[in-house]
């Protein structure tokens, strides 16, 4: 799939996510393959510019976390030009603006699915972010406030117009939660009504549902978010199943997994900020036990990083018997420094 000057292969999108789509989870993704483009999570346009990218959890990554997508939270024309030469700086792949966000206080401040509502004031920002970057712009939308053919038609086509290379579209109305279907025959819609590359976001999280949604959709591009919390093999699997990507058949140990996610953690962020990390990552992967509802419950009760990881540790022994093979784990609070990974970078 080409996205204005970068080439996506394979069509396999990692979804933003706040709290979740950092350095750690997009490094334990890389180890099984088969993401196309990973993702920051959202970035405050009017914040980036002062963000350390030494000490920033947001921003910080390894070279090997590439072709990376940063997604904005953009409110203000007046903030396109610092967070742009920003971005540059950082060595962005490609720039995606946040239109779909439901959440209270994003929309309070004017971003997020707030956009939406105001097609006019989107084509001022796009068409002045498009005068100030040559990377790849792209945008991430959900299908509005009600269902609404002809509104969403002129959006996207606005959004084609003024210079966007890729749409994104998260097939829920804003005010649709995650346990409703997602309405992917309304992404063959819009795929139908514009020209750039269209993917489809919502409720993947199989070959059988990552299938149905591709027959209903027609997209170019698929969009994972939950599922690379819950399985972040599901990339290769799906790179594997649908376009014949020669990744290696992935071998999963869930508790080295976690093992391994919770010392990537340690070895980029500073303690104060691998606790609520942990905690948001184990809420979606204990999904993958019967009894997960354990773990989680004991990793978000916890008060320090080393109780979650003793209380995981605990658990897996119990109930997961590639737990044995693997010894009794721990994660030393201490940490590795990732300088050796990025010259000039500290945590
Ligand atoms: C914890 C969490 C944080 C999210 N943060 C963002 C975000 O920062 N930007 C964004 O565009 N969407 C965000 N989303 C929405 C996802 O990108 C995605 O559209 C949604 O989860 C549906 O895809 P899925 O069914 O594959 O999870 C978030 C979703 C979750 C669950």
């Amino acid at each position: 799939m080409k996205v204005g000057s970068q080439t996506i292969w394979p069509p396999l999108l990692l979804a933003p996510m706040a709290g979740l789509t950092h350095s750690a989870l997009r490094t334990t993704l890389l180890h099984f393959g088969g993401v196309g483009l990973l993702s920051t999570e959202m970035l405050s346009a009017a914040r980036l510019p002062a963000e350390s990218v030494d000490h920033s959890p947001y921003l910080f990554r390894t070279t090997k976390e590439s072709p990376l997508s940063h997604q904005l939270m953009l409110t203000d024309e007046k903030h396109i030009a610092p967070a742009f030469a920003a971005l540059h700086r950082l060595g962005a792949d490609v720039i995606d603006l946040n239109l779909g966000c439901p959440a209270p206080q994003i929309r309070r401040s004017g971003g997020g699915s707030r956009l939406m509502e105001d097609p006019a004031r989107v084509r001022r920002l796009v068409a002045s972010a498009r005068q100030h970057t040559s990377l790849p712009l792209t945008a991430k939308i959900r299908l509005g406030e009600t269902l609404d053919a002809a509104k969403l038609r002129d959006f996207c086509r606005m959004l084609e117009g003024e210079g966007v290379d890729m749409i994104t579209v998260h097939a829920r109305l804003r005010g649709e939660s995650f346990a409703r279907r997602p309405r992917w025959e309304w992404v063959a819609n819009v795929k139908r009504w514009i020209d750039i590359p269209v993917v489809a976001n919502g409720g993947i999280d199989s070959i059988a549902s990552a299938r149905t949604c591709l027959e209903q959709s027609g997209a170019d591009g698929l969009m994972i978010g939950r599922a690379a919390a819950r399985s972040p093999w599901i990339f290769a699997v799906l790179a594997r199943a649908l376009y014949a990507v020669d990744c290696t058949e992935p071998h999963i140990c869930l508790p080295q997994l976690y093992q391994g996610f919770a010392t990537a953690l340690v070895e980029r962020f500073s303690p104060e900020r691998r606790l609520g990390r942990l905690k948001e990552f184990t809420h979606h992967f204990a999904t993958n036990y019967f009894f997960g509802h354990q773990l989680a419950m004991g990793v978000q009760s916890s008060r320090s990083f080393a109780e979650a990881c003793s209380r995981a540790s605990a658990f897996f022994a119990a109930c997961d018997p590639c737990a044995e093979d693997n010894g009794k784990w721990w994660v030393s609070d201490a940490g590795a420094d990732c300088n050796s990974q990025i010259p000039g970078r500290g945590i």
